[in-house]
């Protein structure tokens, strides 16, 4: 996944480009309080955004969905029907834990850090850029 960082040919423009995900995981947060509802086992529905910003290639790009996809699609299918706790790095996988894992498995994939969003109702987003 090669980005140009200079954005000399959109006249000093920074081009934003997102993909949305989406998987159901189950998980519950072993730091909450005893008796707080996130403690039991529960699932979500959860959509991730992922933004990478960049100037434009020659085709036009900042990056072709399709190498984005490529990228970020095998590390969301690792997530999907999983307990999110049984994962390396997620034994606490609260919104924020898990935007700050997949921003760094997609860095160490793609030598590029995207800004990601983490919306695991329709109402709660968490972002980290
Ligand atoms: N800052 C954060 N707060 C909370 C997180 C989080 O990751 N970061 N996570 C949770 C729980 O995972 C909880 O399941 C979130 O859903 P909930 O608050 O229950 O929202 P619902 O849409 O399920 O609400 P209902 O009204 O119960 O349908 C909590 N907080
Ligand atoms: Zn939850």
């Amino acid at each position: 996944m090669t980005v140009i960082h200079d954005a000399t040919n959109t006249g000093g423009q920074i081009v934003r480009v997102t993909a949305t995900y989406s998987f159901e995981a189950a998980h519950f947060l072993p730091k909450v309080p005893e008796g707080h509802k996130c403690r039991r086992l529960h699932g979500h529905n959860y959509r991730v955004d992922v933004t990478v910003a960049g100037g434009l290639d020659a085709r036009g790009f900042v990056l072709d969905y399709a190498e984005l996809d490529a990228v970020v699609q095998p590390i969301i299918d690792e997530l999907d029907h999983r307990c999110l706790n049984d994962i390396p790095g997620l034994d606490n996988p609260t919104s924020e834990i898990l935007a700050l894992w997949l921003r760094d498995r997609i860095a160490k994939k793609a030598g590029a850090k995207p800004t990601i969003r983490v919306w695991e109702t329709p109402r709660y987003l968490v972002e980290v850029a």
